[in-house]
């Protein structure tokens, strides 16, 4: 076997990430997996482009080490399962069973996790050979110091290239028909076309995989930036999403709005408040931003009536998508129009002030969507700069009275009639009608009194 790596680099490499001393290692382990992988697309001077690429940079990331061990081969008495478990014990770490007929647990320490696994089949090979993609089926041999490559990871690599290792291993497991998009994306890869043809055949077995891990595929490339975008259209021209994102078709307008979305928020550094906002988690660790782009994706300019909005909602809770996420999504969707309608006209200051009451912290999610979906940036920059400033009268007016001012004032019980009555007054406000306390009491008892009259003359 040629042998065109350092592999005293790589072995280096894993020697400063193995968080146990190397004696501790049964006598056949090996390092196989992403880790791998990286490590030789570091030494073949091949970046990763995809990761990080989206619109805020990344926390310091962890590292996910593979080994696969095996350990039947010597007879011994220690299965992998224990033999992990024994290993988290000594280090006081995390330990998870993955899957017990398999043998595969996780040991996991902060910002690296060591995901272990007996050896699939007689040999080792037999194990590569059952994985996803040849860049992802090399082992390194960690006592005998020699990289195993039986399917021509590292060629494809240096072409750039994702390659099955078998058309039957993605009906295995048809997460991996849209896996290849995915690594891809965050690879800066292309597909080779006898791969592409096969996801092609065996689309419709994506329907079979659990909602979770298809919506993890479909996250990550959201996240893997513009080039993400590109494989998702590819992945939805491939018939991939035809029942998990029925709205989305592969010439939908979303992939062009979604990357405008992706590009104006790299430029709004000088706001920082809706960076701050975008930012915020909605649910696990996905951001508000997160589902911007989600919005801007399935918004469809053609259906400005909003006849589309029950579709995508089943969309996103067939990918299990939050409450959270769905609800940003439908409010983003439902706020569009009548913001186009008011970037495009000249709106009183109640009309924009009642805006911003509307769309709360989503204003910076709402702003993008209109950027990236035509309305002119001239027209949209006022808004935003009036949102960042916490002390503009219509972006973040503040009250004269509360509720139970109001109460106070008036001696009165409370009911809805108190929302109404502060908003009204607020709108009073806005307006200049109302400037001080004084004449926002005097407001409330006219309006109060108002009410009144008009109750009783109704239970007349
Ligand atoms: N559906 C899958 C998932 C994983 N693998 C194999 O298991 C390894 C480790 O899996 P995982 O950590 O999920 O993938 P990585 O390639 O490390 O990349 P990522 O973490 O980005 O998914 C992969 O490299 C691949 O060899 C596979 O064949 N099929």
């Amino acid at each position: 076997m040629t042998e065109p790596l350092q592999t005293e680099l790589l072995l280096a490499g894993i020697r400063s990430l193995l968080p146990f001393p190397w004696t501790w290692l049964p006598k056949e382990a090996y390092w196989v997996g992403g880790s791998l992988r990286d490590a030789c697309l570091r030494q073949l001077g091949i970046s990763k482009t995809g990761t990080g690429a989206g619109a805020f940079p990344e926390e310091a990331e962890s590292v996910d080490l593979d080994l696969v061990l095996n350990i039947d081969a010597q007879g011994a008495e220690h299965p992998p399962v224990e033999w992990a478990a024994a290993v988290a014990r000594q280090l006081g770490a995390g330990f998870v069973v993955l899957d017990t007929e398999r043998q595969i647990t996780r040991i996991v320490l902060p910002k690296l996790t060591v995901d272990i696994a007996q050896q699939v089949g007689a040999t080792l090979e037999s194990d590569l050979g059952q994985r996803d993609f040849t860049c992802n089926a090399l082992a390194l041999d960690l006592h005998r110091g020699y990289l195993l490559d039986p399917t021509g990871g590292l060629e494809d690599m240096r072409r750039g290239q994702i390659r099955m290792v078998h058309p039957d291993n993605l009906s295995a497991d048809p997460v991996r028909l849209l896996r290849a998009y995915r690594q891809a994306a965050q690879l800066g890869f292309g597909l080779d076309p006898l791969t592409e043809e096969a996801i092609r055949e065996r689309a419709h077995l994506l329907t079979q995989v659990a909602a979770e891990r298809v919506r993890s595929e479909v996250v990550a490339l959201l996240e893997a930036g513009i080039l993400g975008l590109r494989h998702l259209q590819a992945a939805t021209a491939a018939g991939l999403l035809g029942y998990w994102l029925p709205s989305l078709q592969a010439e939908s307008e979303g992939f062009v709005q979604a990357q405008q979305v992706m590009q104006w928020v790299q430029q709004w550094h000088n706001y920082p408040r809706i960076q701050k906002e975008l930012q915020q988690p909605l649910a696990d660790r996905r951001s508000r931003f997160l589902a911007v782009v989600l919005a801007a994706l399935l918004w469809d300019p053609s259906d400005a009536s909003g006849f589309k909005a029950e579709a995508i909602q089943i969309n996103l809770e067939r990918l299990r998508f939050s409450r959270a996420e769905q609800r940003t999504v439908q409010k983003l969707h439902q706020l569009l129009p009548l913001f186009q309608t008011l970037l495009m006209g000249s709106p009183t200051p109640v009309q924009q002030w009642r805006l911003y009451q509307q769309a709360g912290s989503l204003l910076g999610g709402l702003a993008l969507l209109a950027v990236a979906t035509g309305c002119d940036w001239q027209k949209l920059e006022p808004w935003l700069t009036r949102y960042e400033d916490p002390g503009d009268p219509l972006a973040h007016p503040v009250p004269l009275l509360d509720g139970s001012d109001v109460l106070h004032s008036l001696g009165a019980k409370p009911g809805p009639w108190v929302g109404q009555l502060l908003d009204a007054l607020q709108e009073a406000q806005v307006c200049g009608q109302i400037q001080t306390r004084s004449e926002a009491l005097a407001f409330v008892q006219q309006w109060k009194k108002n009410l009144d009259t008009e109750n009783n003359k109704l239970n007349r």
